[in-house]
């Protein structure tokens, strides 16, 4: 958050500002291998999100109970919300920057704001066309995912008394994907306090959350730049890179991951990663000749590795 002159921070706002817009203008990406992701409709366009604003002025609201310059939390929401009718992008990243950057010019006394959103997901859904020749998706139904979603966050600030984007990053979180076999864990530190035997091949469930900054934020706002980076693309190539590889480690598979994200996207300047190990616990076992297992859930404490990578690592990596 914004750091007062006096060196202080504040800030305050509105949390799980649940936004359904209908019918915002549709998305369109160039395709990459590993996916079928080419777009969105944008049929529903809805968001929960969090806005939060600072600004020296601010502080006497604070210490002197002086609410005059105080923007309510309730009018904050209204402004997200009637504003979001107006938005004419297609991307969350974008709807984030034209809320937040209107918002700075309708209240010259607020010096930044910090926000975010996660996509609420709708999944299309297939219906029998009318022609009586298979299914094809409805216009007008769709269901609730409660899977994987995309968010992203940002921090606007002022420069020369207009509002500027200081930070970015997007996300796709709560990826929770099962590998059945091909997974090793092996040749780790072995002393006293080792109780864990080597696998050879282990059920490798991973929660992942990843995330993305690009090089220059406009091209995260307006996918017409032809450079925008869809969640769902990243989602694929994660899946892919776990299906392709006969990965000796989560740590070691996080990277190979983010390698393919940044030799397809070279407009990303950073990748991130923040997995969870939840490897089922193992009650029957398989054998070479019985591939049936039984497993159950992992007991908590749960292992977690995070990583961030840039362009850089592709020099090093060689991919
Ligand atoms: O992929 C893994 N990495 C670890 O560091 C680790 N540690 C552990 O107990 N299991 C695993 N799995």
């Amino acid at each position: 958050m914004l750091k007062l002159r006096s060196g202080r921070t504040l800030y305050y706002g509105k949390g799980d500002v649940l936004s359904y817009r209908t019918y915002a203008n549709p998305l369109s990406v160039k395709a990459v291998p590993e996916s079928a992701y080419t777009g969105d409709s944008n049929v529903i366009f809805a968001h929960n999100i969090t806005f939060a604003v600072s600004g020296e002025q601010l502080l006497t609201s604070f210490i002197e109970g002086d609410n005059s310059l105080v923007v309510a939390t309730d009018s904050m929401k209204n402004f997200i919300l009637r504003n979001t009718a107006a938005y004419e992008g297609s991307t969350t990243e974008g709807l984030l920057a034209f809320i937040s950057s209107k918002f700075m010019d309708r209240y010259s006394h607020i010096d930044a704001v910090e926000l975010s959103a996660d996509r609420i997901p709708f999944q299309t859904l297939e219906v029998a066309s009318p022609s009586g020749e298979g299914l094809e998706p409805s216009p007008l139904v769709y269901r609730r995912s409660h899977n994987d979603h995309t968010s992203a966050s940002m921090k606007l600030v002022r420069k020369d008394g207009a509002p500027v984007i200081e930070s970015h990053e997007c996300a796709i979180t709560d990826l929770q994907l099962i590998k059945v076999s091909g997974s090793s864990f092996y040749g780790f530190v072995r002393d006293e306090y080792t109780t864990l035997p080597e696998s050879y091949d282990r059920p490798l469930f991973i929660f992942l959350d990843v995330f993305w900054k690009y090089a220059e934020s406009e091209h995260a706002l307006d996918a017409k730049l032809g450079s925008y980076v869809p969640a769902e693309q990243i989602r694929d190539i994660t899946h892919n890179l776990f299906h392709e590889m006969k990965s000796p480690s989560i740590q070691f598979l996080i990277y190979q991951v983010g390698l393919r994200i940044l030799t397809r996207f070279p407009q990303l300047s950073e990748v991130r990663f923040e997995s969870n190990n939840r490897t089922w616990e193992t009650i029957v076992d398989n054998t070479e000749a019985d591939p049936a297992g039984v497993y159950t859930e992992p007991r908590p404490p749960f292992g977690f590795q995070g990583f961030t990578m840039t362009q850089e690592d592709l020099i090093q990596g060689g991919e």
